[in-house]
This record gives structure tokens, sequence and C-alpha cells, in this order.
């Protein structure tokens, strides 16, 4: 995992095991250089796709060919962010034999909640205020997104956000699954009458009132769980709030391969540096 780099794990929560976030150190007390900061996808529930799932695109980052030549040394480190979850079907537990720091039962708000900890754990230790780009995939990208809506977050608001396959209205993109999202997405949410309050397409007010970033959408064209409709309708949002918004539709693979592979996400931030002052 990333071996020339020094990993630390740290829980910034006491609640529960998965208030955890994992640091790749490349000069992390260096406070002219940019963080990259990820938050994996999953939908909000899947146990198996965690912080270290961040570690392919550090490697391809760090790699130096091609889009990351002259990259890490713009870099003070990287940061992957675990959350709660909530609860899976396919990996039941029980509660009353499980411990209460291992069950997955988060509801909205914990999963933004954990993030927004998450962060000012980080900010707290190395003190980058908006010096750091946040990368989200699917449900990571909606968290990203929720995170800067929220004055909350001010102060240490990112200075691009990297949405990648992102799920952003939960209403739509269930009546478009025909369904088979809505137990995700109660899981996560609740009732579907207060989805759209929460869902960063549809929210009411202006994305730019409180940041004032870039943000970068980018998904693929072979994505088999979120479609176009997704990236399109939140670039409308964007646009519309005003947004400094580039849009790249030139990820390859299936939803979950970008993560997998590194590569494409890798450019995604190189990309994204050069656009950014620091
Ligand atoms: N990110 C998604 C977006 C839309 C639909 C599914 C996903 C999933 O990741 C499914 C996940 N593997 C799950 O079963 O929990």
């Amino acid at each position: 995992m990333a071996p020339d780099l020094k990993y630390t794990k740290h829980h910034y929560g006491a609640e529960s095991d998965l208030q955890v976030l994992g640091v790749w150190d490349v000069d992390a007390h260096n406070r002219s250089k940019v963080w990259v900061i990820y938050i994996h996808g999953g939908a909000w529930r899947d146990p198996r796709i965690i912080h270290e799932t961040f570690a392919p695109t550090i490697n391809a980052i760090l790699s130096e060919d091609g889009s990351s030549a002259g990259l890490r040394d713009r870099i003070a480190g990287f940061a992957s962010l675990d959350h709660r979850l909530s609860p899976h079907p396919e990996f039941p537990q029980d509660p009353a034999s499980t411990p209460p720091k291992e069950l997955r039962k988060a509801r909205h708000p914990d999963h933004i909640d954990d993030v927004r900890s998450g962060i000012a754990f980080l900010q707290k230790e190395y003190g980058f205020s908006s010096n750091y780009v946040l990368v989200g995939h699917s449900a990571g990208a909606c968290l990203a997104f929720q995170l800067v809506a929220t004055p909350a977050a001010a102060g240490y608001m990112p200075e691009a956000i990297v949405g990648i396959a992102g799920v952003y209205d939960f209403t739509g993109i269930s009546a478009r699954s025909g369904g088979a999202y809505a137990g995700f997405l109660t899981a996560a949410f609740g009732d579907p009458a207060g989805w759209d309050e929460v869902a960063p397409m549809k929210f009411s007010h202006n994305f730019a009132e409180y940041w004032k970033g870039i943000a970068i959408l980018a998904s693929s064209k072979n994505d088999e769980l979120v479609d176009e409709h997704e990236i399109d309708g939140m670039a409308a949002k964007l646009r519309k709030d005003g947004c400094r918004l580039v849009v790249y539709k030139d990820v390859r693979g299936s939803h979950h391969e970008c993560w997998e592979k590194g590569t494409d996400i890798a450019r995604l931030v190189a990309d994204t540096f050069k656009k950014i002052q620091t």
C-alpha cells in the first residue's frame, strides 16, 4: 500500500470503529503544499469499500508517469476517510451480539458528520486550511458536495472537489433504477419524502454561497450503476449557481474500476492541480 510513504491510521471518533482515517505522509507539515483527501463510495453501506481503497490512486499519482509528472513535489500528503455506514442486507449483523462500535446503523447526517469530523481532525493535526483537494467517488462525491453546502465547514473548505461517478439526486436515480436503489437510499437517508432536501442536485440554496472552490465532475460512459443524468444534473446545478466547473466524461470502465485501478483518478487529480493556485 503506497510502500514508500509513511502510513498512519488515526481514530477521529470514539463511537464507531469506522471513525478512522488513513494518512500517507509526503511532506505533511509543509503548509505551502496541498493535501489530497479521499472519500470512498459504496452506497453509504458497503463494508468492503473502505479508506484503504485509495491506495491504487496514490500509487498512480506517485508513479510520476504521464499526467502525474512533478505532482509529488506539490503534495503535503494523502488522507482517506472512513465514516459510519448504514446497514447492508447482504452483511447482516445481530444487534444483540455485535459490539456497539462494530454495528453499522448510521443514518444521515451520521455519514456527513463523520466526514466533517475527519477533516477537522486533519486540520487540527496539520493546519492546511483550504489547501486541499477533496476527491469523492460515488456516495463519496455526494458527501463532498454535502460538506461544502453547510457553513459548518467554513474556514476549511477545499480548494477543489473532484466528484467521480457521483450520486447527487436520490429521487431521480431511485426512480430510474426502477426502485432497485430505494433500499440503500432509505437506509442512508430515511423516508423518501426527505431525500431532496439533502441531495446535492436538489439543494435549494446556492453552492457558491459558502464555497468558492472549483468543481470537477467526472464520469464513465460504461458505468453500470450511475447513469449520465447524475453528472449532467449536478453540472447544471453548479453552473446555475455560478460555480467554477469542469466536466470530464472520459473515465474508463465500470463504476468501481476507477478506484480499483487508480490511473484515471490520478489524471483527474493532476488536472485539478493545474487549475488551482497553490
Ligand atoms: N455506489 C453505488 C451507486 C449506485 C448503486 C450501487 C452502488 C454500490 O456501490 C453498491 C454497493 N456495492 C452495495 O451493494 O452496497
